[in-house]
């Protein structure tokens, strides 16, 4: 794998290869914790990814191993050092919870998002992983964990609802409520991570699972994941999954008759048009 970087960042990197995204942390001697710099990074590259018509898949990850002791992390959530009463105080000195953006952003990517995750994915970090489409666990050193509560913080939306989804009522709510530390396995076995990889595989795997998915029809991908979403997304579901429709009703003839009879200023003729069954 040959990756390029797209765009340097102080606290994120971003990278692609051969039409895949990856977007890893890059504060690994926090346990690549976020603070609103991080997370502004992280959805701008979100966004060039999403409006990128190369990248047809995202890697979410964490760079790793910390420096100071060779601990790995996806992610260990906001960082609660600049956390204040009313949010989480950026560079500017604006309060943000802006890390909801993100989720929504990785939640109406037009593109599947994977969750390469290399060791400590926690708080705020455990809700991603949740919201993304697909986990990929390190054998030896990913664990999931869900300190919201120990540290008077809620995900009250993907990260424990969505969860319930995955895992079921009772064990969404044991992660949140002990918030015990579960391995690679054990999240497996509860159906939050797709699969366990030896951590020398995991990027490797990541990206072949990337390369299988780009195999495929992107419309008919892009089409499914928001069909996944529809039943838990509502209304905003329902725009999101319609949207895609226009853009395909755009792309049939009878479409360029309607916008060229206008523009011609003639009677619209939508007869020649079969009305399928
Ligand atoms: C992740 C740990 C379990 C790892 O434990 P361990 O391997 O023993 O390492 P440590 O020695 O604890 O950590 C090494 C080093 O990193 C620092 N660190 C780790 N995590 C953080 C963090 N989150 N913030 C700041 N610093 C962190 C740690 O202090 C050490 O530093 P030294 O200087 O070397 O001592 C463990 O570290 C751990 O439990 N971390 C805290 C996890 C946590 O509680 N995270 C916050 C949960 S709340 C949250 O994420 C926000 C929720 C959220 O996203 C949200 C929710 C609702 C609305 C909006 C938002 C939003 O926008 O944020």
């Amino acid at each position: 794998m040959e990756w390029t970087t797209i765009k340097e960042y102080q606290d994120i990197t971003f990278k692609q290869c051969n039409g895949v995204a990856r977007i890893a942390f890059n504060r690994p001697e926090v346990r690549n914790a976020f603070r609103p710099k991080t997370v502004s990074e992280l959805l701008e590259a979100l966004i060039i990814a999403h409006e990128s018509q190369e990248i047809g898949v995202v890697l979410i990850s964490g760079e790793g191993p910390s420096p100071k002791d060779g601990g790995w992390a996806f992610c260990s959530g906001g960082d609660q050092r600049v956390r204040s009463t009313t949010g989480y105080k950026g560079e500017d000195g604006v309060n943000r919870f802006n890390i909801l953006d993100v989720q929504r952003q990785i939640r109406f990517m037009n593109k599947v998002v994977i969750a390469v995750v290399p060791g400590w994915a926690v708080g705020g970090g455990h809700s991603l992983h949740v919201v993304c489409d697909l986990t990929l666990a390190s054998k030896e050193h990913a664990v999931f964990k869900q300190t919201d509560v120990d540290v008077a913080s809620v995900d009250g939306g993907f990260g424990s609802a969505y969860l319930a989804r995955q895992v079921g009522q009772k064990r969404a709510r044991e992660i949140f409520f002990l918030g015990k530390s579960y391995s690679a396995q054990e999240a497996f076995d509860m159906g939050m991570v797709n699969a366990v990889v030896p951590h020398d595989e995991l990027e490797q795997t990541a990206y072949e699972w990337a390369q299988e998915i780009l195999t495929k029809s992107p419309t008919a991908i892009k089409m499914s994941k928001f069909a996944f979403n529809l039943i838990d997304d509502g209304l905003v579901g329902q725009q999101v999954y319609a949207g895609e429709a226009t853009r395909l009703i755009y792309m049939t003839e009878e479409a360029v008759e309607g916008r060229n009879a206008f523009l011609e200023k003639r009677p619209r003729d939508f007869s020649k048009f079969p009305k399928f069954p």
